[in-house]
């Protein structure tokens, strides 16, 4: 597998906050790598800076044999990249094809090879019927597209993309990362991003890459991730009917392996067998008088964001 990235011990601060402490990474040929974490945990600075967007304070970092320090101008030739900032990527009063025939020019790509690209590309995403449209007319999902699209026009074999599907319906989001694993999938690219939509990243990720505090501690494949976990399956109860005492009880009882708090007002019961985990949860319920919600699930990519994230909060104190 070919080496398209690699980034060692990258520092960034902004005045005296540290964005980034120390943040280590590398990414193959035809992979998906997504970069996870909390708000703030440095993913948006990190890519800026693998972009050349932003410069970091110390660190080395490779792209396809190419120094980012000596060699930004080569780097940029190899990279696509797709920010947050979708309003901004492209000219509200010009149409489809003619800014990507603009940013087109930019990369210095000839007349010939833009409407090539161009033909290519809106045929890939499904998009030629737009391509005389005004950008400032197209939807979410649309605008989106487009900027996919320009950062594709040079043909870039890595890419990166900060929460690509961020505030579209699920419908146009899937669509997306259907064009995206083909790129992968039939051109070898590699992608980089960004999301906190999980079940997206499960389902496309190769390699997920935690990042917390500025550092990068933990890079796996979701499975490997879910599995750290040690429970495969969880007990969910709702939150608001469990005193402190009853979840101490459960925590207490034999098949129950940990508990993790969901964000939408449930605990989660790690149990290391789904059928005597219930049944001694019930039966602590029962003795107590609790009526509450009660499910289960499998474990999920959230389930290992929440259990790794608190671990290591607890292993940096902070
Ligand atoms: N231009 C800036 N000036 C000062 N602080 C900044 C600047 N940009 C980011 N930060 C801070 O650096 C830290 C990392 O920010 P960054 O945007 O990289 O995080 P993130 O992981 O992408 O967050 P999110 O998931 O919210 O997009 C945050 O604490 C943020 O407040």
């Amino acid at each position: 597998m070919t080496l398209y990235l690699a980034a060692h011990h990258v520092q960034k601060r902004y005045g005296r906050h540290v964005a980034l402490q120390d943040a280590s990474l590398t990414m193959h040929q035809g992979e998906v790598l997504a970069l996870l974490g909390p708000n703030g945990a440095g993913k948006t600075t990190f890519i800026k800076i693998l972009a050349t967007l932003l410069t970091k304070d110390a660190g080395d970092v490779q792209i396809l044999g190419h120094d980012l320090d000596r060699e930004p101008e080569a780097i940029r030739h190899l990279l696509g990249y797709v920010g947050q900032d979708t309003e901004r990527s492209a000219y509200a009063r010009l149409t489809v094809a003619e800014n990507l025939r603009f940013f087109g020019r930019l990369r210095g790509l000839s007349r010939a090879q833009i409407e090539q690209r161009i033909e290519k590309l809106a045929h890939d995403f499904d998009f030629t019927a737009n391509l005389d449209k005004l950008f400032v007319t197209l939807s979410g999902g649309q605008k989106q597209t487009v900027v996919i699209m320009r950062a594709l026009l040079h043909d870039p074999p890595l890419v990166y993309l900060d929460e690509p599907t961020k505030g579209l319906d699920p419908i146009i989001a899937r669509k997306i990362r259907t064009f995206l694993c083909r790129l992968v999938r039939e051109e070898g690219k590699s992608l980089l991003l960004t999301s906190h939509i999980l079940s997206e990243v499960d389902e496309m990720a190769d390699r997920v890459a935690l990042i917390q505090g500025g550092r990068i501690p933990i890079v796996g494949h979701p499975d490997e991730l879910k599995a750290a976990i040690g429970a495969t399956e969880f007990v969910e109860v709702e939150k608001a009917a469990l005193p402190p005492a009853i979840v101490d009880k459960i925590l207490g009882l034999e098949p129950v392996l940990l508990c993790l708090e969901r964000n939408h007002g449930w605990l989660a019961f790690g149990v290391s067998d789904i059928m005597t985990g219930a049944e001694a949860i019930i039966r602590v319920l029962r003795e107590e008088g609790v009526v509450a919600g009660f499910r289960h699930h499998s474990a999920t990519l959230e389930d290992a964001f929440i259990y790794h994230i608190g671990e290591l909060d607890e292993r940096f104190e902070r």
